[in-house]
């Protein structure tokens, strides 16, 4: 008894003593956490006090213009936004260090240094900073702990060690917890993403600064956190890079506007807003995406590479020889159009290499010059002696209606939106161009003329404008002059605002959209048509793409000519593809890209997912021999996966009551549905949980909603409900299901009306 209560007694004070030391720690560390969030609210009062002072007209340098103005006070905002968006968890990490001149050091989402250099905070991306991410106990790379701090707010909440210095372990500061990683892994969800920059993990952190020149190909299953790397790489390659890519910018293509959505807070929360987020269907400037391609076969074909040639031979087939000599009435004579005339002029135009808009110029020119001799002999033969004015005379023959007729039949100038629709919807023309496909193909590619753009056409088109070019301007000679000083004026005034950036303190970063807004509202007006074309004409410096799996050839393409320098990161689960056209190996995806000059990096762990529910999604992958990425998840969940049985009639009701006990009141929750049962289920889910319900991707703020399994692709919610998973499997294919079901991060219900098969069980 007595020797029990010695031990009690020893315990408490242990406890205490422990508890004593961590307050301390706490302490301390709040004292450093302080002195960084001072430094950074006085450089945000400072910006501010320059953008007044920036505002109210003070001299600047030499600031030109009011417009140049403008367009400093969007970078001060941009900066001030940038210093708002890192406070929230400014400082995440120490490091410890064997001996050396610093043996600590601060990581957080960006570098402070105090007015005498001293610095207070290393930013996550820095060289210096890498041994937080990729120390080990094998491994030490000189740190002796690694300490992860957990704020909330301003105020520091946890500390958590761990300790690659045996030494250390004997030491009374040395802090154990439940595990940063764990923590951030079962936080609630909140309709968007977070930042992963306090955890990320040594597999990801490699891929994160893996060298920018090469196209980057990340293979990972499910919940292996390629969304989180792919933008985390976006951030460090800006900050590594940001002499190289600053004049040309960041692209991240997502799989749609919902998804972007979804990711848009993280690359803000980094510091970062250089970078340009998009889908696909807004790639194309001037050109909205108005319909769904609702055909497989359609979607597969417009994805080929062999579409090219059809564009190309579209473009041919308006480029016409004459079968016969016509004659031709000019200012009262007879001339004659030769077939060889016409040939030899289509020849000399193709070689020029210009775009059909352009090389018709040259068709134009060189049959003019020829009917021009012919009509000289004509008029010498029919007036002799008399004076020749050869400028009258080419006014003549290009003002004549049968000169004009005759050059349109045989060469038209073409705008690429005509020229797609009429491929498309004019049965003979698409014989002609695509006349190595079946009949039955080109059935499955006819429409309507007035058919809306899909985004399957984007890659056609933006392939029809590359070879049309631009339609003739009306009177264009004077006004392509006046665009070309135009742009010149515009490139100068960006070259003013970038050289004087460095000079004003502004570590802004101009990117495609601002450039292009500087140039069409702070620099002189460029045309709408120009100044479409320029931004369509833009390449990047570096392009992330997510969800690449899904990508055609045709659309690989589209993005391949946007990086010449063809610098990519490519993040998907090849085996996850489920698009018509979309690629069945990376070889097979890059081909089109780099050919076999890529290099591949594997993600293999999951970190969104419980181990009980991947159980069961690769149950039912390798039940229906899905070539599925199998990953080890990371964490073992609270709960097994549910299944509920009900009868068509009372699915709705059922679905209602699984709502009623497992939404949670934060966190989110989704419906994942057949596309023709959403609405059936929305309407009772509306009448009960109105004010928490969103339908569609695009709203998952609330935080209960009913979505497809495709809109579902990339998103994560606590809690997700799989209604009827068999008709899922059967409308939207098997590897639906399976992406589906790895949605979930906490917990998985399955309601069907039918037995499921074993592997669901
Ligand atoms: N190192 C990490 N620390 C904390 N959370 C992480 C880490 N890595 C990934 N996660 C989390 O795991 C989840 C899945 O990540 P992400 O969405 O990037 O995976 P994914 O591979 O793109 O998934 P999928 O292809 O299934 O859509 C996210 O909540 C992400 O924040």
């Amino acid at each position: 008894m007595k020797s029990t209560a010695v031990d009690a007694t020893h315990e408490h004070s242990t406890e205490r003593a422990e508890r004593e030391i961590y307050q301390q720690e706490l302490a301390r560390e709040q004292a450093h956490v302080d002195r960084c969030y001072n430094r950074l609210d006085e450089l945000h009062a400072e910006k501010q006090q320059q953008l007044a002072q920036l505002r109210r007209g003070g001299a600047q340098g030499s600031l030109q213009n009011v417009s140049e103005r403008d367009s400093f006070a969007t970078l001060y905002e941009d900066r001030i936004a940038q210093l708002e968006a890192v406070d929230e968890r400014l400082v995440f990490g120490r490091l410890d260090l064997e001996d050396g001149p610093i043996t600590t050091r601060y990581i957080g989402r960006l570098g402070l240094s105090e007015t005498d250099q001293t610095r207070l905070l290393v930013d996550w991306r820095a060289p210096e900073a890498s041994s937080f991410y990729q120390a080990t106990a094998a491994d030490p790379l000189g740190v002796r702990r690694r300490r992860h701090l957990m704020l909330a707010g301003r105020k520091v909440r946890g500390i958590e060690d761990d300790v690659l210095d045996p030494e250390l372990l004997n030491e009374d500061q040395t802090l154990q917890g439940q595990g940063a990683l764990l923590a951030a892994l079962t936080a609630h969800r909140t309709g968007q993403m977070g930042d992963i920059v306090a955890t990320i993990q040594s597999e990801q952190d490699a891929i994160i600064r893996a060298p920018i020149n090469q196209a980057l190909v990340v293979q990972g299953g499910p919940g292996t956190g390629k969304t989180a790397v792919a933008l985390h790489r976006a951030a460090y390659l800006l900050y590594t890079h940001r002499d190289r890519l600053e004049n040309s910018g960041v692209l991240l293509i997502g799989p749609s506007d919902a998804f972007l959505h979804y990711i848009e807070r993280v690359l803000p929360a980094l510091g970062e807003t250089g970078v340009s987020l998009r889908s696909l269907q807004t790639m194309l400037p001037g050109v909205q995406v108005t319909a769904e391609e609702v055909n497989p076969r359609a979607r597969y074909l417009k994805g080929q590479q062999f579409m090219a040639d059809v564009v190309h031979n579209a473009v041919s087939l308006r480029q016409r020889r004459i079968a016969e000599n016509r004659t031709l009435r000019v200012g009262g004579h007879d001339l004659t159009l030769k077939t060889s005339t016409i040939s030899k002029a289509l020849e000399t135009a193709r070689n020029s290499e210009k775009p059909h808009n352009q090389a018709r110029e040259v068709f134009v020119k060189t049959v003019l010059r020829r009917l021009l001799e012919q009509y000289q002999k004509v008029l010498a033969k029919a007036m002799p002696g008399k004076h020749q004015d050869e400028a009258i005379m080419m006014d003549e023959l290009r003002n004549s209606r049968d000169v004009k007729v005759a050059l349109n039949l045989c060469w038209m100038p073409l705008d690429a939106h005509q020229l797609i629709s009429e491929l498309f919807s004019k049965p003979d023309y698409l014989a002609d161009a695509a006349f190595f496909l079946s009949e039955a193909d080109r059935s499955v590619l006819l429409r309507d003329a007035e058919h809306g753009v899909t985004e399957d056409d984007l890659p056609l088109l933006d392939l029809a404008m590359d070879l049309l070019g631009p339609l003739p301007v009306r009177g264009a000679k004077g006004s392509n002059g006046q665009a070309q000083r135009d742009l010149e004026n515009a490139q100068q005034a960006v070259e003013n605002v970038r050289s004087q950036m460095a000079e004003m303190g502004i570590d802004g970063f101009l990117d495609a959209d601002k450039l292009a807004a500087l140039n069409s509202e702070g620099g002189p007006s460029l045309s709408d048509v120009e100044r479409l074309e320029r931004e369509r004409q833009w390449t990047y410096g570096h392009i992330v793409i997510d969800e690449a799996q899904e990508l055609s050839p045709m659309q690989w393409q589209f993005l391949a000519k946007r990086c010449p320098v063809k610098s990519f990161t490519i993040v998907g689960d090849i085996a996850q593809a489920s698009a018509p056209a979309s690629a069945r190996s990376w070889a097979e995806a890059m081909a089109p890209v780099v050919e076999d000059r890529y290099r591949e990096a594997a993600l293999t762990v999951n970190y969104r997912t419980p181990e009980q529910i991947m159980d069961l999604a690769h149950s039912w992958a390798a039940a229906q021999q899905l070539p599925y990425t199998h990953t080890s998840a990371v964490r073992v969940g609270e709960f097994a996966p549910e299944r509920i049985y009900t009868t068509a009639a009372d699915l709705a009701e059922t679905v209602n009551e699984l709502v009623q006990r497992l939404l949670p009141e934060q966190g989110m929750m989704a419906i994942i549905v057949p596309a023709d049962l959403k609405e059936n289920l929305q309407g009772p889910l509306s009448s009960s949980f109105a004010e928490r319900l969103g339908t569609g991707a695009g709203t998952v703020e609330r935080n209960l909603v009913v979505l497809t399994a495709t809109e579902a692709k990339g998103l994560e919610f606590d809690v997700v409900a799989l209604v009827e998973p068999l008709r899922i499997a059967a409308d939207q294919g098997s590897g639906d299901l399976f992406v589906a079901m790895t949605r979930a991060t906490n917990q998985l219900a399955v309601i069907s009306t039918e037995q499921l098969p074993q592997s669901l069980l």
